[in-house]
């Protein structure tokens, strides 16, 4: 390779057509703290500079265009064009935006998380740190009874006798870290000390991910069925970029988030009036949940004959 060839590339520094200023506000990061040793910071943002006027929205605006003039068209339109581009799924011009976050999180939440495969995450290592003395310690009202309908969840509180219990088992494992670290000083690596440590213990990355896989997650993870833990970092996430891209915030909770997917066997029970044509007991549930949620009135019929 000719490294004289790249010297001769001429680039040429085009000047802003207009005033542009940071969305971040020339702050270093934008933090918030979740739950006791928990917090998500908005570390960068792409875009980072705005037009004067405008929001970050303005590159989802740029890229559907696949214009150079930001700015020419209104700010009103470009709302309309936002708002349209997500009812009709464009998502492309969503991954224009990007935001980069530092996430401080349990073990358990950080499992879950990294479902999310469409971020690119850099993560503390327990080979080559010791692991911090944090635990993620719910408080008594936060300790949640085993949900009989459904398996993954639980949302009432527990008995204060049993809930207090679950705490004391919480200190004897928490009260292991310090076996951990006489272990390690004693010469024991860290890559296999780290093991006997609870999935409580507090881990943290990096991670960055563009705005339409964000929406993903926030839909999934800001859900009431996710688990309440995960869900106060969704929600912590959106409120951090909520300021950055309100308008296409807006579209998600109004095209997304707050919206109902009707399914084939739905619509046909809406035009009909009759029960969904379903022996499922679980999908007649998800039809009736829905159909109180739109102010359906109630079938005539009974339903078919249920089955699990
Ligand atoms: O609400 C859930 C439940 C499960 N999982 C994923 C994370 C793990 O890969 C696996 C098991 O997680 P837990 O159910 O143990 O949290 O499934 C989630 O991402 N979200």
């Amino acid at each position: 390779m000719d490294l004289n060839e790249i010297n001769n590339i001429k680039i040429e520094e085009i000047p802003a057509e207009c005033e542009y200023y940071d969305v971040m506000k020339g702050s270093h990061r934008h933090s918030v703290k979740v739950h006791d040793h928990g917090s998500v910071a908005l570390v960068d943002s792409m875009p980072r500079l705005a037009p004067v006027g405008q929001t970050a929205d303005f590159a989802i605006v740029q890229a559907a265009r696949v214009s150079y003039g930001a700015g020419t068209k209104k700010v009103s339109e470009d709302k309309g064009l936002i708002r349209y581009l997500f009812r009709h799924q464009h998502t492309s011009p969503f991954e224009m935006v990007e935001f980069k976050f530092h996430c401080v999180m349990p073990v358990f939440i950080a499992r879950q998380w990294i479902r999310h495969r469409t971020a690119n995450v850099n993560e503390y290592s327990a080979r080559y740190s010791v692991m911090p003395d944090k635990f993620y310690h719910p408080s008594a009202n936060d300790v949640r009874k085993q949900s009989v309908s459904n398996r993954q969840g639980g949302e009432e509180p527990l008995d204060t006798k049993t809930a207090e219990e679950f705490l004391e088992y919480l200190d004897q494992v928490e009260a292991s870290y310090k076996t951990y670290t006489n272990l390690l000083d004693k010469g024991l690596s860290r890559e296999l000390g780290r093991i006997g440590l609870p999935v409580s213990v507090y881990t943290e990355w990096y991670w960055k991910i563009d705005l339409h896989n964000l929406f993903h997650f926030l839909r999934l993870r800001m859900d009431s069925h996710s688990q309440k833990e995960i869900r106060d970092y969704a929600n912590t996430i959106f409120a951090l970029i909520r300021n950055i891209v309100p308008v296409a915030c807006e579209a998600f909770v109004d095209y997304s988030f707050e919206s109902i997917k009707l399914t084939r066997l739905e619509i046909e029970a809406i035009r009909s009036g009759k029960p969904i044509n379903t022996t499922n007991k679980r999908e007649a549930q998800e039809w009736e949940d829905k159909r109180k949620q739109l102010g359906l009135p109630e079938p005539d019929e009974q339903p078919k004959s249920e089955s699990a």
